[in-house]
């Protein structure tokens, strides 16, 4: 039995790991002790990778793991996953977003109320420095107070939740979502930024992007409230963390509770020296009952990956497929087989790829296109090619793309033409879908057929005159070649295109043998 190399590069829950272990057709490599420059001989052997936040999933990284298809990223985060360098490679990213947001919610909150207290000050006094000093540690309440939340999320919002049972008044900026969700919640909805900088505590739940990054910034930080609290269990940077120190500081900012750095480990970032921080060790996603959840999903995960079954929660795909309607499928299917069949027509260099489409259909050209494409690329690239890769190639190789909508007007109730066009000429090909599943070529090179897209076919161009389909016939028969199948399409201008159907592979010298029958113009071999 063949089996598939897993390679967890980060501590998980061992649930997870005896899931990897007990799986008969896995084998299972434990690296999340090993250094991460070790690693990197380990992981050329994956074919799939699990990951937490401390394994960057670098150039370094993918160069190393040459034979990796897809990376599991256990937890939400995946900003230290070098997306494009998957995308380019064709390996599958996925993460598992909702199993640790309870832990990051109930830290965010632990974060809010130590600050309040100075926790972990008064806990030092009297443990380590046995002092009972009780005038020292007059702290402020949640209640009343306004609590402002960037990004309501699975985690902000539940942080608002909380929040509201502390009787606080919250508030929450996220252009992304729509106002009832806050709304309903009892929690009022801003688009104004400035209401958030207003508040008392401010906390941020945003992933971590070219948008978010540094989004808490001396200027921002100038127009709160003197005394303001600032939380982040979402990730370093979100604050500038140069802002966060000085303002800290200098008393602007009371209490930072600060769960992540920007780059980490962080064991001697100067926020660590400041007297008014809370700070943990990115421990977020840190409860048993969460890193159990997160680990047995992800194991999971990582073995239909593997598999190739499944990729559950995966960011890197162009099309979500649990989002597409069944009769959209068939149409991928035959949109990829039919620019495969093009493609091999004529194998010069591809220049442009047009897809158009009518009916229903129309609404999801985008992904043909990607599939048109992944057809196309695969005649020469083969199983290197996916969807997740191929546009990426295709720019690389300059090649262009077009859709566009056609008015409904063959008469059928959807179709798909690809047009690709190549240093020497263009070959379309059109199609359609009956009964819900019955896949059919219904046009090649503007004439009319009703083909199943399978099988080996030959392509013959040629006048159309008697005795060129006797003479094509015996000429297969004498060099023992079947024919299953036998299309003709007449032409507007005296030629004619025969789709012949046959057992076996046709050479190149066989195939150069049909094109000189008399009244042959061209001959092409393809198979499905
Ligand atoms: N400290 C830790 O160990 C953990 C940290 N995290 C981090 O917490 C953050 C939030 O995670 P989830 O709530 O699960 O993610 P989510 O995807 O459910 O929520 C993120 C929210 O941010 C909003 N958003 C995006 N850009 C925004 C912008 N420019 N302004 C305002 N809102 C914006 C989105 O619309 C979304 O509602 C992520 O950065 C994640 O990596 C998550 C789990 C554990
Ligand atoms: O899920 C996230 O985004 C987290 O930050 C948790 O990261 P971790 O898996 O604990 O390295």
């Amino acid at each position: 039995m063949s089996k598939h190399t897993i390679v967890v590069c980060d501590h998980i829950h061992e649930d997870g790991l005896n899931i990897l272990k007990n799986t008969e057709d896995v084998n299972y490599v434990y690296a999340a002790d090993i250094d991460k420059v070790a690693l990197l001989d380990v992981i050329k052997d994956a074919d799939v990778a699990i990951t937490r936040s401390s394994t960057d999933v670098d150039e370094k990284f993918l160069s190393a793991a040459t034979n990796l298809k897809a990376i599991i990223r256990a937890g939400v985060g995946y900003d230290n996953v070098d997306m494009e360098g998957c995308s380019k490679r064709g390996i599958i990213a996925m993460n598992v977003p909702t199993a640790n947001t309870i832990a990051a919610v109930e830290l965010t909150m632990a974060h809010m109320l130590s600050c309040m207290r100075k926790f972990p000050y008064a806990h030092n006094q009297l443990k380590q420095d046995r002092i009972w000093k009780r005038e020292d540690w007059y702290g402020n309440e949640l209640f009343g107070k306004k609590l402002g939340i960037i990004g309501f999320g699975n985690i902000g919002h539940r942080v608002g939740l909380r929040a509201k049972s502390f009787e606080m008044d919250v508030i929450t900026y996220d252009p992304y979502i729509p106002s009832t969700k806050a709304t309903d919640l009892g929690v009022t909805y801003t688009t104004n930024f400035d209401d958030i900088l207003d508040c008392d505590i401010i906390t941020i739940h945003t992933p971590k992007n070219q948008e978010t990054i540094d989004m808490i910034g001396e200027e921002e930080i100038a127009k709160m409230k003197d005394g303001v609290v600032l939380i982040n269990c979402a990730r370093g940077g979100l604050y500038n963390e140069d802002a966060l120190y000085n303002n800290l500081k200098s008393g602007k900012i009371k209490m930072a509770g600060i769960d992540v750095f920007k780059k980490e480990p962080a064991t001697d970032h100067p926020l660590l020296d400041l007297p008014n921080v809370t700070v943990t060790a990115h421990l977020g996603a840190n409860t048993k009952e969460s890193q159990k959840k997160i680990a047995i999903q992800a194991a999971e995960n990582a073995i239909e990956s593997a598999r190739g079954i499944a990729y559950p929660h995966a960011l890197n795909l162009p099309i979500d497929e649990s989002k597409i309607p069944s009769f959209v499928k068939p149409y991928i299917e035959l949109t990829q087989k039919m620019a495969f069949l093009s493609a091999q027509l004529d194998k010069s260099a591809i220049r442009s790829i047009t897809v158009k489409a009518e009916g229903e259909i129309k609404e999801y050209l985008d992904s043909l296109l990607t599939f048109a494409t992944v057809g196309a690329l695969s005649v020469v690239g083969g199983d290197e090619v996916n969807y997740v890769n191929a546009m990426f190639i295709a720019e690389e190789k300059g090649i262009k793309f077009e859709t566009s909508e056609v008015e409904h007007c063959s008469g059928y109730s959807n179709k798909v033409e690809i047009r690709i066009t190549t240093e020497k000429r263009v070959n379309s090909i059109a199609g359609t879908v009956f009964d819900d599943d019955v896949q059919r070529i219904v046009e090649l090179d503007s004439f009319d057929f009703d083909i199943e897209p399978k099988g080996k076919m030959i392509m013959m161009r040629n006048n159309d005159v008697p005795g060129v389909i006797g003479n094509v016939g015996k000429l297969l028969g004498d060099r023992s070649i079947n024919i299953s199948d036998f299309r003709l399409a007449r032409g507007k201008n005296k030629d004619a295109l025969a789709i012949i159907l046959v057992d076996d592979t046709i050479n190149s010298k066989l195939l150069e043998e049909i094109g000189s029958i008399q009244d042959a113009i061209s001959v092409s071999y393809a198979e499905i």
